[in-house]
C-alpha cells in the first residue's frame, strides 16, 4: 500500500536548539540507522538554524554540520538526509557541501512574508537534483492571503513542496487548516507543515494539516525540538494508523530508536513549561527559549516577561540580539 503522505523527521536538525548544537557524530549515526530501519524517508540534519548557523549569534556547533550530514548520510541504506538553508545565513557554497557531503533535499527556509530571497537557493537546489522545499516560517504573523501570494513565489522559483511552518507554536488547528486548504487551491506544489507543542496543539495540528491535504509532516523523535519540542514522530506513527492512513513506518522500530537512542542523550524532557508555553501563547519563535533563559539569567529578570515583550514587537528568527537588549531593559526598567 503507498504511504498517504510522508513523516520527515527533524530531530537532528530542530533538535539541536534543544542540545545546544551540542550533536556528535555518534549520536547523529546511530539515530539515523535507526530512522532508516523504521522506514522513514527523509530526515533532516543542520545546525538548529540550518547550514552556516554555527556562529555567535546562534550558538556554535560542538560538531561541524558537514561531518553530521555524512555521518548520517553514510549508515542510510533507503533514508535521505534533508538539510535546513536560511539563505544569507547559508550561502550556495555551503548547500554544495551538504551536497557533497550526501544530503538529497534542501528545504529553504524564509520569514513568512519573505519568500523573495529564496530564488537563488530554490534554483540551486533544483540544479544539484535536490528534492527542494520552500519553507514559510512563523506562518501565524500572516494572511491566509500572504501566505499564498509567498507560496507562488516559492513555486515561481522551482519549489516542490512548500510548508507551512508554526515556529511560534502559536496555531490553532481550525488556522492551519484553513491555511492548508488555501494553499491547496492556489498552488500545485505538495504542501507541508511543521509544528511546535508550545500550547500542546501539535498533533491537533498535524491532523488538521493532513486532514487539509498536507503530504509532509514533520516530527521529532521525543517530540526533541526547539520550546516545547515539536509533533512527535512515533507518536505520530500510531496516531495516524489509529486514522486509517499508511505512514510507511515500523512503530516498534521507531519507538526503538526514540526510547534507546533519543532518550539517552536528551539534556532534559521535553515538556510545556512557563517559559515554552509564553512562547505559544504570545507568538515567540520557539527557538528563542534557550536564549532567553541565558539572559533572563544574566539580568535577572523573568523569562517570561521577556518573551512577552519579544512577542509584543513582533521579533522573529534573526533577531536572537534583542533578547538580550529586552533583559537589559527590563533589568533597569526603561
Ligand atoms: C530555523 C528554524 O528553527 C526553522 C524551524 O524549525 C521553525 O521555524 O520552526
Ligand atoms: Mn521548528
Amino acid at each position: 500500500m503507498n504511504r498517504s503522505f510522508e513523516i520527515l523527521d527533524v530531530t537532528l536538525r530542530d533538535g539541536s536548539h534543544a542540545m545546544r548544537h551540542s550533536f556528535t557524530e555518534k549520536q547523529v549515526e546511530e539515530t539515523a540507522r535507526g530512522l532508516d530501519k523504521a522506514g522513514v524517508s527523509y530526515f533532516e540534519v543542520s545546525h538548529g538554524d540550518g547550514l552556516g548557523g554555527s556562529s555567535l549569534q546562534y550558538g556554535f556547533s560542538k560538531v561541524n554540520e558537514l561531518k553530521l550530514i555524512e555521518a548520517a548520510s553514510s549508515v542510510c541504506s533507503r533514508a535521505k538526509v534533508s538539510v535546513l538553508l536560511i539563505p544569507g545565513i547559508g550561502i550556495k557554497d555551503d548547500l554544495q557541501d551538504a551536497v557533497k557531503a550526501g544530503a538529497k533535499m534542501v528545504r529553504v527556509a524564509t520569514h513568512v512574508t519573505e519568500a523573495d530571497v529564496a530564488a537563488q537557493h530554490i534554483n540551486l537546489g533544483r540544479e544539484l537534483g535536490l528534492k527542494t522545499v520552500g519553507f514559510l516560517m512563523m506562518a501565524h504573523m500572516a494572511s491566509t492571503a500572504k501566505i499564498v501570494e509567498q507560496a507562488k513565489l516559492f513555486e515561481s522559483y522551482g519549489a516542490e513542496i512548500i510548508y507551512v511552518t508554526d515556529s511560534a507554536g502559536y496555531m490553532l488547528p481550525n488556522e492551519v487548516t484553513e491555511r492548508i486548504k488555501a494553499l491547496k487551491e492556489n498552488v500545485s506544489c505538495e504542501i507541508g507543515f511543521h509544528g511546535h507543542n508550545n500550547l500542546s496543539m501539535a498533533m491537533a495540528n498535524t491532523i488538521a494539516a493532513v486532514e487539509a491535504g498536507a503530504s509532509y509532516i514533520d516530527g521529532s523523535l521525543r517530540a526533541l525540538g526547539a520550546g516545547s519540542g515539536n509533533t512527535q514522530t512515533e507518536v505520530m506513527v500510531g496516531v495516524f494508523e489509529r486514522l486509517g492512513y499508511n505512514t510507511g513506518i515500523n512503530l516498534y522500530d521507531i519507538l526503538d530508536v526514540a526510547n534507546d537512542v533519543v532518550a539517552p542523550f536528551m539534556q532534559r524532557p521535553q515538556e510545556i513549561t512557563g517559559s515554552s508555553l509564553i512562547l505559544g501563547y504570545s507568538g515567540v519563535y520557539s527557538s528563542f527559549l534557550l536564549h532567553t533563559q541565558s539572559a533572563a539569567q544574566k539580568f535577572n529578570v523573568d523569562e517570561r516577561d521577556i518573551l512577552v515583550e519579544l512577542g509584543k514587537m513582533k521579533a522573529i528568527g534573526g533577531q536572537e540580539d534583542l533578547i538580550f537588549d529586552v533583559a537589559q531593559r527590563l533589568a533597569l526598567n526603561v
